[in-house]
């Protein structure tokens, strides 16, 4: 039987975190789906800055991912249903807590495992491993230069 994994996040701008992530979670089976998060269900940091399809689109492309898929607008576990995964495995820094999903999974009759995966340490100075803190040195690098042409 093809053992089903569901990975999940928003997938702004890839760095090496997502690629850690997504190849631990496709190593815990045959088939990794990804459910790309709706901009309008990233509530609890700035939204993202590319379309939900163009983040759709980078992750589907990459190798250990079988199928990337467009979140559901209202409910997270539409998609679940649909994949019918055997595990899901929560990124390791994902505000989502395991037993409330195992309880809405058995409430629903899904018999799926939930597992959360480690996190990836920068491995060299200036490594960045997180989108909110690209798109932050992205704006300091802007401000600078910004301010190295307003003194000329
Ligand atoms: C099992 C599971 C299923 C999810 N399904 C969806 C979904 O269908 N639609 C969606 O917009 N977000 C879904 N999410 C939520 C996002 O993937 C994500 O966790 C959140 O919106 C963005 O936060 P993050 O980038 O910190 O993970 C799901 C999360 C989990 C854990
Ligand atoms: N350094 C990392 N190591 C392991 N997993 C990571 C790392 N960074 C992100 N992930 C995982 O990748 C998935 C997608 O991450 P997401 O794009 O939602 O946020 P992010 O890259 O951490 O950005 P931000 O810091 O802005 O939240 C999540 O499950 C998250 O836990």
């Amino acid at each position: 039987m093809t053992r089903r994994v569901v990975a999940q996040g928003t997938f702004d701008i890839i760095h090496p975190g997502h690629i850690h992530y997504l190849s631990e979670a496709a190593a815990m089976g045959e088939e990794l789906h990804v459910i790309v998060a709706r901009r309008e269900n990233v509530t609890h940091k700035e939204p993202p800055v590319l379309p939900d399809r163009q983040r759709r689109d980078v992750i589907d492309a990459l190798e250990v991912v079988s199928e990337a898929h467009l979140g559901h607008t209202e409910d997270i576990f539409v998609p679940i249903e649909r994949i019918d995964p055997d595990v899901i495995v929560l990124g390791h820094d994902q505000h989502h807590d395991a037993d409330a999903i195992r309880d809405a999974l058995a409430g629903r009759g899904i018999d799926c495992a939930v597992e959360r995966a480690s996190g990836r340490e920068p491995r060299y100075e200036d490594e960045l491993l997180s989108t909110g803190r690209i798109v932050d040195r992205i704006l300091a690098l802007r401000a600078s230069e910004t301010d190295d042409v307003d003194a000329v």
